[in-house]
């Protein structure tokens, strides 16, 4: 399954992307490792972990009910600045089996987990970008993060041993303080 066929509105990042964002956008490999190599101190804040409304896009593609899923949010910060905001989704059933690291992972960034299992495959990335109307453009405005306009994101599905986690990248203004 590729995300870009998961409803309409997310596009394989061939399309048309802002230039600086571009590396951040498409880059297959661990955001966290990314990030780090761009400042001296990165950090996550784990915002809310729990049951979640889904977006019925995301609830198909972890494959539960909308009202049934339980996601992650935190913010990635870099030197104290928040650059992204990640949001992930599991079904609940994969909690205590084949996603059980998804519980305890606290101010531990997940990617430190899903690229040190090499059972773990990721999906191709979808990129899409949100006006203020999309609930994750929502959620960071919730969370006092100060965004004047659209904001730009990727996601993709983590499979392992059959079971999807589904991680969506927010990437927030002070991204771009950060080299490409
Ligand atoms: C998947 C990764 O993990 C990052 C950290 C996350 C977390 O701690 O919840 C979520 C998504 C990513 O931004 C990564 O580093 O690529």
């Amino acid at each position: 399954m590729t995300l870009s066929r998961a409803g309409t509105a997310w596009r394989s990042p061939a399309l048309f992307m802002p230039p600086p964002l571009r590396g951040w956008l498409t880059d297959p490999h661990s955001l966290t490792a990314r990030i780090r190599a761009r400042c001296r101190h990165f950090s996550v804040q784990p915002l809310r972990t729990g049951r979640a409304a889904l977006a019925a896009d995301e609830a198909s593609l972890v494959g539960c009910g909308r009202a049934r899923a339980v996601s992650r949010e935190v913010l990635l910060r870099a030197d104290g600045r928040p650059v992204v905001f990640a949001h992930s989704v599991v079904n609940p059933r994969d909690l205590h089996g084949v996603w059980h690291m998804f519980r305890g992972v606290g101010s531990r960034p997940l990617g430190a987990l899903l690229f040190a299992d090499a059972r773990i495959a990721r999906s191709p990335l979808a990129v899409r970008r949100l006006d203020w109307r999309h609930p994750l453009h929502r959620r960071v405005r919730a969370e006092g993060i100060a965004v004047s306009g659209p904001l730009w994101a990727r996601r993709s599905l983590f499979m392992r041993h059959g079971r999807p986690l589904l991680v969506t990248e927010v990437f927030l203004p002070a991204i771009s303080e950060l080299a490409p």
